[in-house]
């Protein structure tokens, strides 16, 4: 059943998934992805490294399972990167759909040849140390939004939204109903000048 719903909700914009939780939820628009024709959507493993240690990125990549997204809680530190090309290339080969974190890679045009979507906060130079500090499989904190183990990130080139995964069904059909509804009103409302004008008369304030 999860399986299915990760499937089904792949095809959703993350703006519909967004309006589906209000527009609560979603990490802070600095995070962003390498290209913008990424899309991600998947099962969150999570690990959290305090500044210049990434040996827990490291070893989080043998968790979960093909496809979950790696969150990576840098708390914000930009100035050491959480990653290279080589650590990114780890989290392709074993397996991961994504990588986002609330942090810095290094070897930035290198990653992006991988064609592998990184959600970041942007590229950097200096590398972290293998120390061994920080936890995994927690709950962490990522451009604001708390992320639970299991909850469904999904993102794309507006951002990152997270899915609480005991609200993934409920979400998931509201966001394909909007996903419907705005598909619907633009066929009728962009054709021309006059169905655009009937549309506009229609605009009233929300309650
Ligand atoms: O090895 C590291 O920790 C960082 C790095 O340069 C890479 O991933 O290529």
């Amino acid at each position: 059943m999860e399986k299915a719903l990760i499937d089904e909700l792949k095809f959703i914009p993350a703006t519909c998934i967004s309006d589906a939780l209000q527009g609560f939820n979603h990490c802070d628009p600095a995070i962003k992805p390498l290209k913008e024709e990424y899309r991600i959507c998947g099962r969150a493993v999570t690990v959290k490294v305090p500044a210049g240690d990434n040996m827990l990125v490291i070893q989080a990549m043998k968790e979960g399972n093909p496809g979950d997204i790696l969150v990576v809680d840098c708390e914000g530190v930009q100035y050491r990167s959480f990653a290279g090309d080589f650590v990114i290339g780890l989290a392709k080969a074993v397996g991961f759909g994504g990588v986002v974190a609330n942090g810095t890679v290094r070897d930035v045009l290198s990653i992006k040849e991988m064609d592998f979507p990184v959600f970041c906060l942007g590229a950097t130079l200096a590398c972290s140390k293998k120390i061994g500090r920080g936890e995994m499989n927690i709950p962490v904190s990522c451009g604001g939004v708390t992320i639970f183990p299991g909850d469904i990130i999904a993102g794309d080139a507006n951002g990152v939204v997270v899915i609480p995964q005991d609200k993934a069904k409920q979400v998931m059909d509201a966001a394909k109903q909007k996903m419907q509804k705005d598909q619907v009103r633009a066929e009728k409302v962009l054709m021309n000048r006059e169905t655009a004008i009937q549309y506009i008369d229609t605009v009233q304030p929300e309650k």
